[in-house]
């Protein structure tokens, strides 16, 4: 599955799992536009969460979308996804072209300048399956992923910019985990789709409740 990858593309992770980065996925023209697009056409929304008894937005704006029953918690809220745009789904099959792999959710964040962020987090829940491959893409503004590694404590920073394809796989989620942290310098907003494949959804109450 990840083997076209491994084979084309060097694998930035220096140890436990793979992070591939294809520059320039979709030229600037064509990230222009979707970077518009996206920003009008899609049904951003403040997510609350709840920190030490208090409901607080998280910083940055999001939009779940996918195929009906591609139900995914994160944010310690379940979601169930919105259909898809016909804008996604073509964005989605050049992406699992390239991934060699299909994918049936997205997750999209808005980080409108550079207050916004991401928490250190890895995308390990169970819905995703063991070694999820999820592929990232980012639009508008250049900002920096930093990936911290669970035991050795090493930080890896990727600079992700307008167009660029971020590809995870392999036991990444269970080593690494990583973050979008504030910056000063960025100025503009930034769109990212993370692809993902939901393997799993919670078939009852009991289950949802215990995670
Ligand atoms: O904005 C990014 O590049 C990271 C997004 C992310 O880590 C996630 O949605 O899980
Ligand atoms: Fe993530």
């Amino acid at each position: 599955m990840t083997s076209t990858l491994i084979i084309n593309y060097r694998n930035l992770a220096p140890r436990d799992g793979e992070l591939y980065l294809l520059p320039a996925f979709y030229p600037p023209t064509i990230a222009d536009s979707y970077l518009h697009s996206l920003l009008q056409n899609l049904a951003w929304q403040t997510e609350k969460i709840q920190l030490f008894g208090h409901w607080v937005s998280v910083p940055r704006l999001m939009a779940w979308y996918g195929d009906p029953g591609a139900d995914y918690r994160y944010s310690g809220v379940d979601h169930q996804p919105l259909p898809w745009t016909s804008e996604l789904q073509s964005i989605r099959s050049d992406v699992e072209t390239v991934c060699q792999q299909s994918f049936n959710s997205v997750l999209a964040n808005l980080y409108r300048d550079g207050k916004d962020s991401m928490g250190c987090h890895a995308d390990n829940e169970k819905e995703l399956g063991a070694n999820p491959l999820i592929a990232s893409l980012s639009f508008g503004e250049t900002r920096l992923l930093r990936f911290r590694h669970a035991r050795s404590r090493t930080t890896l920073d990727i600079e992700l910019r307008h167009g660029d394809l971020l590809i995870m796989a392999g036991a990444l989620q269970h080593h690494w985990r990583h973050e979008l942290p504030k910056t000063r310098r960025a100025k503009q907003a930034r769109i990212n789709l993370t692809f993902r494949r939901i393997v799993s959804t919670p078939t009852s109450p009991a289950l949802s409740a215990a995670r």
